[in-house]
């Protein structure tokens, strides 16, 4: 039998949920994604840029929960010290530093100049 939509969004919900209460990591790119949005909304961003900002922010918190996914598989199968288990936390994490430096890029790109310029209109 087909599992109703509401139980699927509940699965998803509980599984983001559990990330944000047990990765440090994911909280501090959730809070970098608040702000990033707070200083998008007040600098007034273009539409163009809230695309790159929101694919950002959609990159590294997927990451983050794939990562999160694979932690738990890899202690549920491999518990003891293990090269594979090793290579794919590892890779895992990997994941998640490629898509925080894309993040960090966009960030730049996007508000560097305008920060500098309203740091020098109060200087
Ligand atoms: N079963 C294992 N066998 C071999 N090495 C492991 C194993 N479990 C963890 N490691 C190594 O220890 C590191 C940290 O693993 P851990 O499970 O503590 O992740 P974590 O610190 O929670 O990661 P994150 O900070 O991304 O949440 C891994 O990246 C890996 O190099």
């Amino acid at each position: 039998m087909r599992r109703p939509w509401a139980d699927t969004f509940r699965a998803a919900w509980e599984g983001i949920l559990y990330a944000l209460r047990t990765q440090r990591n994911m909280r501090v790119h959730t809070a970098a994604a608040v702000a990033a949005c707070l200083l998008g909304a007040g600098f007034g961003i273009s539409a163009g840029e809230w695309l790159w900002l929101a694919l950002a922010i959609t990159l590294v918190v997927s990451a983050e929960l794939m990562n999160t996914a694979v932690e738990s598989a890899v202690d549920l199968t491999m518990p003891d010290p293990h090269p594979l288990a090793k290579i794919a936390k590892d890779t895992a994490a990997g994941a998640v530093f490629v898509t925080a430096v894309f993040a960090l890029i966009v960030g730049v790109v996007l508000f560097a100049g305008r920060l500098l310029q309203l740091l020098r209109t109060f200087l």
